[in-house]
């Protein structure tokens, strides 16, 4: 018996002749349209029924009710497969020209290719050939539907739903995380490691920026609840105050100032003002040495929908060294960039300013209107302890150790950070409370010897000691290192590290006969 590869084999020749014949332009010429039509099709019939039949997905581009998912990762898809792809990726339709559509927005970086309507678009996937087109129909209503087709052969079914579209569909996913994550990006033209790079070529600036995966919301912050809501409403009222702005005159921008001792949240409060408002983050060290033009290229170089972060205000910005050493990036430049420049530039662009001393800040930046807000971070009240306690330890209502933790922290300063730190400990609840007690007992203690220790110092007849030239003269003296230091640890603004059983009194009077 014949079998099917032999029957075609034998019958090849007289239809491939057949149909030469019929497309020969002689033949097209004097055959009438409708025979050539006839055997042509007749032909692509007996053709169709020695190949595998094909199977077709229709993706439309509007679900039931709302868009369609994996229209939006197909459209994705393609538009890279284009951009990417070898001539071969597209197929003309014996109607349509190869070709693609290229298109660019004003504010995007790149353009966009994108498929023509009809034009097949080829891909593949293990030993799968997948046909791709973009169709449009007309629909129920006034307009058109827009669909996508995706042929391939039967049998592949199961292959193509649970692996090839399922895989598209997690790439678009990826991507779109990808480009809502904020970033932070850092002005260091030596970033190392994975970090992205950002060149702006019209002012030679470069970027790097990571993804900001800092967790922090307003939800997980311990602050004044009051100041709280007052900061989360002004973020509000800015991000919708486009008419507002415009009406007033002023500039869509909004200025903060961050202030508070080390470890009360203030980063961690930068990183919730992005994350709510899914602004970037451009630090800004001003550290280094660079001139107010540099300053101006810098914050021309950065993008609406951004925070301008300047931490450390008063430490990284020695201005009034820098002016006398005649560096060229001064207060009085940055000062301009704030009420000028920056003022003037861009939309929806926000400044911070932190500092662990607010009395050490030029008047000039604290001056009424240059910061529109000021906002306190300051040392963990019983409140702040109860929604770090619920963060951490998940306790939702009362503890048997919360009113001794209560008194206990109306004696002392202890910062959400070190709170933080306690309540990271291993153990279950009443351990790691246990242990945070014991921590606030301890502070209670150093508070105690540190206020006898300097009582002790001020005490004595017509010695005027101050404490920190104490520890100097401890040092230059090089009076037994390690007594100097134990001295220094005690003297320690925060007193954190003071043993209970130090000899206080025996260091003063070794102090006091070295003296004499
Ligand atoms: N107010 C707070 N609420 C919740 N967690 C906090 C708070 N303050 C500090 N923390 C915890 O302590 C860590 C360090 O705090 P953070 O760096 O935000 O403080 P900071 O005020 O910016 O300190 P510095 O002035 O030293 O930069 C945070 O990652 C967070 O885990």
């Amino acid at each position: 018996m014949f079998s099917i590869m032999e029957m075609l084999k034998t019958l090849a020749p007289y239809f491939t002749a057949a149909v030469v014949i019929v497309l020969s332009p002689f033949a097209k010429e004097r055959m009438p349209y409708e025979v050539s039509r006839y055997l042509v099709s007749t032909f692509k019939k007996w053709l169709a029924r020695f190949s595998t039949p094909q199977v077709t997905i229709v993706i439309e581009e509007k679900g039931d009710l709302t868009s369609n998912q994996i229209y939006k990762a197909a459209k994705a898809y393609l538009r890279t497969l284009i951009r990417d792809s070898t001539k071969q990726t597209l197929i003309c339709d014996s109607t349509k020209p190869r070709g693609f559509k290229v298109s660019k927005e004003d504010r995007q970086k790149e353009s966009i290719i994108d498929v023509i309507k009809d034009v097949q678009v080829i891909d593949n996937f293990r030993e799968i050939t997948l046909k791709w087109k973009l169709r449009t129909e007309k629909d129920e209503g006034p307009g058109f539907k827009k669909y996508f087709q995706l042929s391939f052969d039967e049998g592949y079914e199961k292959d193509v739903l649970e692996s090839y579209l399922a895989d598209i569909v997690d790439r678009y996913e990826r991507i779109q995380n990808e480009e809502n994550a904020v970033k932070i990006y850092i002005r260091n033209e030596k970033v190392r490691g994975s970090v992205h790079r950002e060149h702006d070529p019209d002012r030679n600036i470069h970027w790097g920026y990571v993804n900001l995966e800092h967790p922090a919301t307003f939800e997980k912050l311990a602050m004044d609840p009051v100041q709280k809501e007052m900061l989360k409403d002004d973020l509000d009222r800015f991000l919708e105050g486009k008419d507002l702005y415009e009406k007033v005159g002023k500039t869509w921008k909004r200025g903060y100032l961050l202030y508070g001792p080390p470890g009360t949240g203030k980063t961690s409060l930068i990183a919730a003002m992005a994350n709510y408002l899914k602004f970037n983050i451009y630090d800004l060290n001003l550290s280094g040495t660079f001139s107010n033009e540099d300053l101006r290229s810098i914050l021309l170089s950065t993008t609406n929908r951004s925070i301008l972060v300047i931490e450390d205000i008063d430490c990284s910005t020695n201005f009034k060294a820098k002016e006398k050493k005649n560096y060229s990036f001064t207060l009085s430049g940055l000062l301009n960039m704030i009420d000028g420049l920056w003022s003037s530039w861009g939309d929806q662009r926000i400044i911070v300013f932190t500092t662990n001393h607010k009395d050490r800040l030029d008047p000039a930046l604290l001056r009424p209107g240059r910061m529109d807000l000021h906002v306190h971070m300051s040392y963990c009240t019983m409140d702040g302890f109860k929604l770090l306690a619920s963060n951490y330890l998940n306790i939702e209502a009362d503890h048997q150790l919360y009113r001794q933790i209560e008194g206990l922290l109306e004696n002392v300063e202890v910062t959400p950070a070190e709170m933080a730190g306690e309540l990271l400990k291993s153990g279950g609840t009443d351990v790691v409370l246990g242990g945070l007690v014991k921590f606030l007992e301890q502070k209670t203690l150093q508070k105690a010897k540190a206020a006898e220790l300097n009582e002790l110092l001020k005490s004595d007849d017509n010695t005027d000691v101050d404490v920190i030239e104490f520890v100097k003269f401890l040092k230059k003296e090089k009076l037994k290192n390690a007594k100097a230091a134990k001295a220094e640890q005690l003297l320690k603004i925060d007193h954190t590290y003071v043993d209970v059983d130090d000899d206080v009194e025996g260091l003063v009077k070794l102090f006091k006969q070295k003296k004499t």
